[in-house]
């Protein structure tokens, strides 16, 4: 199976955001990440709007011909603005207003009687969910049982560790859930905090279908331009998984 990488332009839009104007443009970045060789663009649409704003997701799904995934938590208020726009595909996060970026996965089986009507909804409106979990066992089969199209999992402490640290615990649990997710017949996909240089234990994985990578990704764009960041980054996926 070949591996996908799903480009999250969501600090694109951080930097627009700064001086609150046009530029740089998220939409004129999502194309040419899909250029270079993206097969997904990821936005996390939050309640703050710290980034990304409700107009730029109407206009990614009007330009874009690879799926657009919208993170988003499983609220009302973000619901009502993300559902109208029919993305290819909804990813629920947990989300709190005072952290820098996601913090864990979603606790799937503590919020299953919230998720179940939501992700019911969701896929009456053709669109298919994802859910943003921690590597643990239990979550996954947790999102099986709630019938989630895909998981996403949680690379946030994998990525997190000292780079001289041994990571074969952290790489052990992301392998088993993916592997669970798989045999449960979800769609497995894997994210956070990924980079050029560790990337390549998480693309080895074969049940892991897509990746989705922003900051590092997005940081390195800054320096190298877009096009050349989401190559380098395809790159090296491909010497663990050509
Ligand atoms: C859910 C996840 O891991 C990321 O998409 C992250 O939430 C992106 O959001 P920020 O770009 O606001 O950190
Ligand atoms: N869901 C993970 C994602 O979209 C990108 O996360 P990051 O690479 O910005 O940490």
């Amino acid at each position: 199976m070949n591996l996908r990488l799903g480009v999250n332009i969501d600090h694109v839009a951080t930097l627009r955001q700064a001086r609150g104007g046009h530029e740089p443009e998220p939409v004129a970045a999502a194309l040419l990440a899909q250029s270079a060789g993206a097969h997904g663009i990821t936005v996390h649409l939050r309640s703050d709007r710290r980034h990304i704003q409700d107009r730029d997701l109407r206009v990614l799904k009007d330009v874009l011909a690879i799926p657009l995934n919208v993170e988003c938590a499983a609220t009302p208020e973000a619901l009502e603005a993300v559902v109208p726009v029919r993305p290819s595909w909804i990813t629920l996060v947990p989300e709190s207003r005072e952290e820098l970026t996601t913090q864990g996965g979603l606790d799937a089986i503590f919020l299953q009687g919230m998720l179940r009507p939501v992700m019911r909804e969701l896929r009456s409106a053709g669109i298919r969910v994802s859910l943003f979990v921690d590597p643990v066992l239990d979550q996954v089969k947790m999102a099986a049982k709630l019938e989630a199209d895909a998981v996403e999992l949680n690379t946030g402490i994998y990525s997190d560790l000292p780079m001289d640290s041994d990571a074969t615990l952290e790489l052990g649990r992301i392998r088993d859930a993916a592997r669970l997710g798989s045999r449960l017949g979800l769609r497995v996909l894997a994210g956070h905090g990924l980079d050029l240089h560790n990337v390549g234990p998480i693309a080895a994985i074969p049940e892991i279908e897509e990746l989705n990578i922003g900051h590092s990704l997005i940081g390195r764009a800054v320096l190298v331009g877009l096009e050349r960041s989401v190559e380098e980054m395809l790159a090296a996926m491909a010497e663990t998984r050509p």
